[in-house]
Order: C-alpha cells, then structure tokens, then sequence
C-alpha cells in the first residue's frame, strides 16, 4: 500500500489523531488537499503556531499563539462536513499538562464526529501519556514518477526543453531529495549552465551527498572495491552473484522476493566491509553507511526518531545497499543497557523494518562478535543468509597476496612467491597479509630499492595475528559458526 491508501484508511477507520513524521509540510498540504480531500469531499483546515489558522477566509488568523484555543476551535466546529484539521508546530506543545489533556478528551469526542487531526512533525517524541491515542504513519520520499512530474513541471515553469531519457536520468539521481532540494537543485543548475543538461546530473549527485552527509547517520559511500578484489570467499561471492539482477524489473516480474539483506559475521580485517562495498559497485546500487553508533544518545525519544529518518532516506535512494557497520556494537546486551529501553525500542524498529520491508534497500550487517547479538537477529526470515567469514585458508592467502600485489605492482606482480608467502601466514587475516606487503615496502622504500618476497616474507614475521593475540574471541566465533548457525563464506 502506499502513502494515501494507507492514510485514507486510516482515516476511515476514525483513527482520531496521527502524526505524520516528515519535514515536507507544504508537499503533504498538497497530497491532504489534492488526494485525500478531493477523494472522500473532507474540508482541509491548517493551522500553526503564527498564523493560527489559514485556510479558510472565515477563520483566518484565528488561535494564532494559542494552541489551547485551536483545539477549541476543532471541538466547537459544526460537524456536517468531514473536516482535516492539519496542526503544524503542535508537538512542541506536547509537554504542557493543560494540551495533553485536551488532547487526550478531545480524541474521544472527536471518534464520534467526522473529524480527524493530524499533527506534522519532523520528529517522533510522543509523551507517554498520549501514545494510545496517537497513531505516527511517516511520509515517504517523493517516489519516482512523482519526481518527474515536479521535473516536468518544473521545465515548463522555466521554459526548458527537455527529452524523456534526461527527464528519467534526472529523475533517478534526485531519488532521496526532498521535493523542496530537488526544485533548488534544479533551479541552482540551470543558473548555473542556463539550462538542463548531463552535467547537472553530477551537481545532483554531490548536492544529494551533501545532503545525506549532513544526516551525520548516513554517509553516501565512495566505493572503488568490486567482487574480483575479493580473495577467497567462494561461497559468499556465488550467492551475490546469482542475485545481481535481483533489483532488476525482469527478476521482479518473474516473481522473485526483493532481497532483504546479509548478515556478514567474521573475524576482523577477513573482508567484510570490502564485500559490502563490492556488492554496491557490481550491483551498481548507491552505498549508504550506516553510523549505528549516531542513532543513540540525544533526548529521550531521538533514537526512534533518528531511526526513522534513516529509514526514510534509504528507501528515498532505493534501490541502494544500507551498509551497517559493527552491528554488533549498538545491538548487544539489548536488555541490560540501563537506557531505560532505548536500544531495544530501537532495536524493534529496526527489525520489523528489516522483515517487511518490501522497498528494494538491501541491507548488509557486519559484526565481529556474536555472542551478545539479539537472538531475533539471527532468526531466519530477518537476513536473507548469515555468512560466517573466517581467516583465510592457504588457498585463499595466495589469492589475497595475488590481488594485493597485482594492484601494487601490476607490471611486475608475477615476480613474488606468493604460494611460499602463503604457507607461511597460516592465520592472518586479508587485512594482516595487506599490512605485511605494506610493513615490507616501507622497509625497501626507506632503503631505495624495489620490495621483494624476501622483505615480505620478513614481514610477516615480525608480526603477530589477531589469531593469537585474542585467540579466544577468534575460537569462539569459529565454534558457534562450526555449530551450523551461519554458512562459510569459503566453502561451496
Ligand atoms: N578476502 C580478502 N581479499 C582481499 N583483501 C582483503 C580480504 N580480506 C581483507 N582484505 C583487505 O583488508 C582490508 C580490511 O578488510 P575489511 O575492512 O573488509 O575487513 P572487515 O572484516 O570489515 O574488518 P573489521 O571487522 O575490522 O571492520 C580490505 O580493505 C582489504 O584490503
């Protein structure tokens, strides 16, 4: 169901106050006046804390400053007609005893009359005292063909030719903006070129970076890394494969799921992160990393709200691959945090988003210890696979060196041993066998002359794995995969 149907349904099942969270005021007015008024004949009035209310001349102005007074004003109001009444600014007064209660009697009258209140608000932070009789639906980003509806409109606005392939181009990098960003963007562009052209396709894509990183919860991820700079890994790269098109129309029509996402479980430095950047880049979907660590803290209730605000902008940018980092961090010992519920509240959103999700967002989890996970994480049906990633086997080693030093020396990779350098790092993880080439090019450089196998193979000695230094934490985990709860991401 989309937006409307759900509002509407909503309303007709006299759900008497809701909040929609978004900070898109004006595009709501618009979709409550042209979509929900116009199809069951509601009469829309508006109201906020300046200019009272607004969208009627005989009331104009009226409950300006007074909140109370607007309330008032909806209870009193002859009720023939179906009335929408659209309170803006209203949950800054949601600590005010006196509005809460009025709230709260005025949700009872009103079930019987054919109103309906809606509270907009950029942010979800309902006193407890009003959470039965408030219902909080979010407002999506505008969807694509709504956004090429404001293109259009926009271009014959400014007198602005355009052709079908541009409008769909445009249309596809503005995904994530708010209609608001897209018209400046838009307009930025043409006053910066005179008119709409490929190369406002660029400015839209840093513009939207710029906008998602302002989020500080997300970050629109530069990636260069794809499935050829994996080593090893068989298991796990077959599966992605076999589900590249998955977000394709063709796999839609055939009648496959969306893919809900992966959940990469391994020791450190094995290539967890480098495989989310690989799906990304051949899937050619946006990366969107996720600051689990940034949804906490703040006032009591931010956590929720932030968590929707990252929902919302993900599936503005689908289709896209919602890269969550140490999941692990935010999410262990949910119920023993002493923050008051915090975590686990948000852990719960997170998770029935994670299951009904139907928007092609393809999340990608990674954790490096398990034990304090939420069971409900690793229940099937949350994560399309659980992939266990441990250190690399003597195989593998040897691809990890080869793609390493191909990339270092692409002339002259050839030249190293990398099957004896191999044998000799049983343990290392990817990451430790890239320091080790590292650690030995340091030593040659600072030398003046060209790194060899012997000074890798000098290297690696001197170093020692995580493999040893925590052995403890790296059996654990290969234990609880060897239990059968995640598959190898080595094995076939
Ligand atoms: N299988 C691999 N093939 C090639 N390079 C690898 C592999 N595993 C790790 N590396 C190298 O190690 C670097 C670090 O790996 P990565 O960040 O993906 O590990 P991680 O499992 O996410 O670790 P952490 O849990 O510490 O975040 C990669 O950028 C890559 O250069």
């Amino acid at each position: 169901m989309n937006f409307i149907q759900d509002l509407r349904l909503l309303l007709k099942s006299r759900y008497p106050i809701i909040l929609i969270n978004t900070r898109e005021e004006e595009r709501l007015e618009y979709m409550m006046k042209n979509h929900i008024s116009c199809l069951d004949n509601e009469k829309v009035y508006c109201w906020d804390f300046v200019d009272g209310y607004t969208s009627n001349p005989n009331d104009n102005g009226y409950a300006q400053r007074n909140p109370l007074l607007a309330l008032e004003f909806i209870e009193k109001l002859d009720n023939r007609y179906l009335n929408l009444f659209i309170l803006k600014d209203f949950d800054s007064f949601f600590r005010d005893v006196g509005l809460i209660r009025k709230l709260r009697n005025l949700s009872q009258i009103i079930k019987t009359q054919s109103k309906n209140i809606i509270i907009v608000s950029c942010k979800v932070n309902i006193p407890y005292t009003l959470n039965d009789v408030i219902t909080v639906i979010d407002l999506p980003l505008p969807n694509l063909p709504e956004i090429k509806k404001e293109i259009k409109r926009l271009s014959i606005a400014l007198s602005i030719v355009l052709d079908i392939e541009l409008v769909n181009n445009l249309a596809k990098s503005c995904q994530g903006l708010s209609i608001d960003r897209i018209r400046k963007v838009i307009t930025r562009t043409i006053a910066q070129y005179g008119q709409l052209d490929s190369r406002s396709l660029s400015i839209i894509i840093e513009e939207k970076r710029q906008i998602i990183n302002q989020t500080r919860l997300l970050e629109f991820y530069p990636y260069k890394k794809a499935n050829k700079d994996i080593g090893g890994l068989n298991a796990l790269k077959l599966w992605l494969k076999k589900r590249s098109r998955s977000f394709s129309k063709q796999s839609f029509d055939y009648g496959i799921p969306t893919p809900k996402g992966l959940l990469l479980v391994g020791i450190q430095g094995t290539g967890k992160s480098l495989t989310a950047k690989a799906i990304a880049n051949d899937w050619t979907l946006p990366l969107l990393r996720l600051d689990i660590g940034k949804l906490f803290g703040g006032l009591v209730g931010e956590s929720e709200s932030k968590m929707r605000e990252m929902v919302t902008i993900a599936e503005g940018l689908s289709p896209c691959v919602l890269w969550i980092d140490e999941i692990d961090k935010a999410f262990s010992n949910l119920y023993s945090q002493g923050d008051s519920g915090t975590s686990a509240r948000v852990f719960g959103t997170f998770i029935t988003w994670l299951s009904e999700k139907t928007t092609p967002v393809f999340v990608v989890a990674t954790a490096n210890t398990i034990q304090n996970l939420p069971s409900e994480m690793l229940r099937k049906g949350r994560f399309d696979e659980i992939f266990f990633l441990d250190l690399p086997n003597n195989e593998e080693r040897e691809l990890i060196f080869q793609i390493h030093l191909k990339r270092i020396r692409p002339q002259s990779w050839q030249n190293y041993n990398t099957k004896q350098l191999s044998l000799l790092c049983n343990k290392f993880s990817g990451a430790e066998i890239e320091q080790a080439i590292v650690e030995s090019m340091h030593t040659a450089f600072s030398e003046e002359r060209e790194f060899s196998t012997e000074d890798i193979k000098i290297a690696l000695g001197q170093f020692v794995p995580l493999a040893y230094t925590d052995k403890e934490q790296v059996e654990n985990l290969q234990a609880w995969a060897a239990s059968g709860r995640a598959r190898n991401a080595s094995l076939q």
